[in-house]
Parts: C-alpha cells; sequence; structure tokens
C-alpha cells in the first residue's frame, strides 16, 4: 500500500488519547487495508455461517473479499446489511443493558442515515419494542427507508427532524443512541478523502455540534433511561470530553461495559467523572476507528401525555378484510389509511405513532400495504420486503440470478415463464425481492424506479 499522509496535527492531537500507539496506528493505515465485514438479518438470511465471525456482534461476519454487493440480489432482498465491524459494538452494548430496561422499549436512533445502527438495533429490538429513526436532512432520509424496508420489520418509525424536535416528546424514550455527526478520522483508512475535511478547527466545530445536539434531545430520555453516545473520532474532544460534558450538565451517570480482553477494544475513563469509554484502533482490532459510550439518565424531564387520534368513525371494515389475507396474523396490526394507500403497525405501538404525529414529521410508519382498485390490492414494494407479509396466499416467481439482475435493473427479464399471471412476488432463493406483474406476452416490472441498480458493471 502508499504512504498515507495524515493531515498537519492530526497525529499530534491525538498522540496524547487514551491506548494510542502512533507507530502501530500509522503501520496499519499503511500496510492493512479495511476489512470488509457483513451483519446478516437474523429474520431473513438463510444461508451458511458467510465468514469468521465479528467477536462482539453474533450476527456480524469478515468476509474473505470484497464481492460486488450491489450485484447480490440477496443484499437488495435484505438479508445483510454492509457495516465495518467496529460500529456492530452497539450490538454488545444493548445486549449488556437489555435486562435493564421495563419491556417493551421505545428506542430512539437519533442521527440514524444510511441506517447502519438502526438496521443493527431493529434486529436487537423485539416485536413488541419501537424502534424510531430519525434523519435530519431531507436527502438522507430515502437511503435510511429503504435500508429499514429491506430490513422488513413492522415495528418501526423514521421521521425527518431536528434534535431539537425531539425535546418536546419528553420522557418517551427508554434508549437512545446518538451516533454524533463527527469529525471522521475513524475512517481515515477506509475513506482517505475523509483527511481533507480534517482539521482541528473542525474537531472543535464538531465538539460543538455534538453537546448540541445531545442538549437538544436529552429530555426525550427518561428518567433511568439509557443514552449510547457514539463517534467515528478518535479526538479526545469529540468523545470522553463530551462524557465529562454529560455528567457535569445533566448528572448521568456512566455504565461500565463489559469487554474480552482478546477483543482489543480500548476501556477509556474521562478525566473529570471517570465515565467509561471504548474505543476502536485498526490495528488493535479488525475494524475501523470507533468511540461508544453508555450513560444512564438520573433524574426527570417530564413526561408526554399519550395521545389517542379519536376514531372518525367506524373503521372500514370492507376494505380489511380484503387485506387481511395478505398478513400473517393479522390480528396484532392496526390498519390505516394515509391518502390512498393502506398501512399496518403492531396494534400496541398505535398510540405511539399518534403521539409522535403530534410532533414530529414522519416519514415511515409501519409498513406501507397499497392501494385498493375495486376488490383487488396494488401491492406496496414495502409490503414485498416485510416479515408480515403471508406468503401462502401469494403467488411467486423465482428468478435466477441473472433474471434477478435484470429485474432489480428494471431491464428486460429474459425466458421468463409468464403461465402465472397477475401479481407476483419476484424472489432470488426465496427470498422476496419486490412485485411484478405478469401479462399474457409482457411483464409489468413494480421494482421501485429509485432503488433500481443504475450501475453498469456486474
Ligand atoms: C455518523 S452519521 C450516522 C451514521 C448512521 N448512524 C449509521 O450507522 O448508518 C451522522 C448522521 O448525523 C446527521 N447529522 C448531521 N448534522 C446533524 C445535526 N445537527 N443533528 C442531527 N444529526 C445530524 C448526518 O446527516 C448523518 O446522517
Amino acid at each position: 500500500m502508499s504512504d498515507i499522509v495524515f493531515p498537519g496535527k492530526f497525529i499530534e492531537s491525538i498522540s496524547n488519547a487514551p491506548g494510542f500507539d502512533a507507530q502501530n496506528f500509522v503501520e496499519t493505515h499503511q500496510n492493512l487495508p479495511a476489512p470488509t465485514s457483513i451483519r446478516i438479518n437474523p429474520s431473513k438470511y438463510s444461508g451458511q455461517q458467510p465468514g469468521v465471525e465479528v467477536p462482539w456482534c453474533p450476527e456480524g461476519f469478515y468476509l474473505e473479499s470484497r464481492p460486488s454487493f450491489t450485484f447480490d440480489p440477496l443484499f437488495h432482498a435484505g438479508c445483510y446489511y454492509v457495516q465495518e465491524a467496529s460500529s456492530m459494538f452497539i450490538t454488545h452494548i444493548y445486549n449488556s443493558i437489555r435486562g435493564e430496561m421495563d419491556e417493551p422499549i421505545r428506542a430512539l436512533d437519533l442521527c440514524a442515515a444510511p441506517g447502519g445502527k438502526s438496521t443493527l438495533l431493529s434486529s436487537a429490538l423485539n416485536q413488541d419494542d419501537l424502534l424510531v429513526a430519525n434523519e435530519i436532512i431531507k436527502t438522507r432520509v430515502p437511503i435510511l427507508t429503504d435500508n429499514l424496508t429491506r430490513w422488513g420489520r413492522s415495528n418501526t418509525i423514521v421521521t425527518n427532524n431536528d434534535p431539537r424536535d425531539y425535546g418536546r416528546v419528553k420522557g418517551f424514550f427508554d434508549l437512545i443512541l446518538v451516533d454524533a455527526p463527527c469529525s471522521g478520522s475513524g475512517m481515515f483508512r477506509k475513506e482517505p478523502e475523509a483527511m481533507q475535511e480534517w482539521s482541528v478547527d473542525n474537531v472543535n466545530l464538531c465538539q460543538q455540534r455534538q453537546e448540541r445536539i445531545l442538549a437538544d434531545v436529552y429530555p426525550a430520555l427518561r428518567e433511568d433511561g439509557y443514552l449510547i453516545y457514539s463517534t467515528c473520532s478518535y479526538s479526545e474532544q469529540e468523545n470522553e470530553q463530551v462524557l465529562d460534558w454529560l455528567c457535569t450538565e445533566f448528572g448521568m451517570e456512566s455504565v461500565r461495559i463489559p469487554v474480552e480482553q482478546d477483543w482489543g477494544v480500548v476501556e477509556s475513563q474521562s478525566t473529570e467523572h471517570k465515565a467509561w469509554g471504548y474505543r476502536f484502533y485498526p490495528g488493535k482490532v479488525q475494524g475501523e476507528g470507533l468511540f461508544a459510550a453508555c450513560l444512564r439518565k438520573t433524574e426527570s424531564s417530564g413526561e408526554t401525555k399519550a395521545f389517542k387520534k379519536k376514531d372518525q368513525g367506524k373503521p372500514d371494515y370492507k376494505s380489511i378484510d380484503l387485506l387481511k389475507p395478505y398478513i400473517k396474523e393479522p390480528a396484532n396490526y392496526y390498519f390505516f389509511k394515509l391518502n390512498d394507500d393502506w398501512l399496518a403497525i403492531d396494534k400496541i405501538h398505535r398510540e405511539d405513532l399518534e403521539t409522535l404525529q403530534q410532533y414530529l414529521y414522519i416519514k415511515k410508519s409501519g409498513v406501507r400495504l397499497g392501494s385498493l382498485a375495486g376488490k383487488d390490492l396494488v401491492p406496496d414494494h414495502e409490503l414485498a420486503m416485510s416479515l408480515m407479509l403471508d406468503r401462502d396466499q401469494i403467488q411467486q416467481t423465482e428468478l435466477s440470478r441473472e433474471q434477478a439482475i435484470s429485474y432489480l435493473r428494471r431491464d428486460e427479464i429474459k425466458d421468463l415463464d409468464l403461465s402465472q399471471k397477475g401479481w407476483n412476488l419476484m424472489c432470488f432463493e426465496g427470498h422476496p425481492l419486490g412485485w411484478a406483474k405478469l401479462l399474457p406476452n409482457r411483464v409489468n416490472n413494480y421494482y421501485p424506479k429509485e432503488m433500481r441498480i443504475l450501475s453498469t458493471g456486474s
């Protein structure tokens, strides 16, 4: 590998960071490429163990080489997410504290796009728990919703709000993850272009922004609730110093997370409050740079009153009866309409959804089922990807790899058997990819245009 020139003052600025070993760090960046890892979706993935397990995440695996994920239909089916291994430590933190929380859990991933940690939390949560994934930047919301749609769980809400807006939903969440925007030094090996953005001034600006985000969202955490804070920066200003600030400003208590020594994770403590943090250095761990910590809230910021919409007349039972055959255990869901589309969310989350609607800009709630044209359902892509879909009731067409790629590109699908007319769930190795309508002499491809494969390679 070529010589890496780090930004001026970078190495100097982190030379006193806990566990930092300059020689090992520089050599690793020069000689060892970033490993490739994926995290499987336990509700969908049905293949063999794809590689060597990531020590701190049972669903994470290192791959021997980097395949073309874009041209793997299983990626589009939501069978796995491509995620660098250190980030998967959030699973370990969650598993360490879950027993301390009363169920069902309401979890918020505040800085969520593109959805790596949201899909991780989605797998970790039970069906009665609720995941709210938020992204402030409007143009980044579609990638977040697409990834959560692929993941297939119905207990999910996506919002597009400033953290400040969450301050109004007082005491609502049992768990908040703030994977904060940061100066990005932890990604230097994987994305060397990130080095151009790095400066001491930017680290300081990031610290101020991180504290603002945390202060804004703090009221939304309930008393005794947990905050998981993470960055992909090595700078103490953005990490341990932020923990000290949280302890001083809000009296938060640090939670120590057990780690195995042979994982290579560096356990650090902040200067003032001795708050625990977990540092990942490439060279010490097989993964990129990460800092993560967990804290408990020790006071109340008040409570948000649950809101339930007044029923506007009788539910449209006729329509709901037409939808039920598509859903496994339909009695568990609340069906509702948004413009022409029908949606469904677990009944247990109805009140939470209606409460959040009072304060937030909701971009996805549960699963969009589709619209009814007379007695027929025009199914939505979200339904195809959802784990609630009852496939026994549906025509399915199994595609070869080549056909699956054509389908995902919205190209002509060669040699397709058109004998099964009407709506078909297009599948690869048994995993749904989306819908198509088979007509006597052609196929109407309903794979969403904006999600199609554009790249021309293979
Ligand atoms: C580190 S990335 C999140 C990565 C994501 N958690 C994942 O695992 O895929 C930080 C996110 O914070 C968002 N962000 C940027 N400025 C923000 C702000 N002022 N408040 C909240 N989020 C912000 C960015 O758009 C970005 O999506």
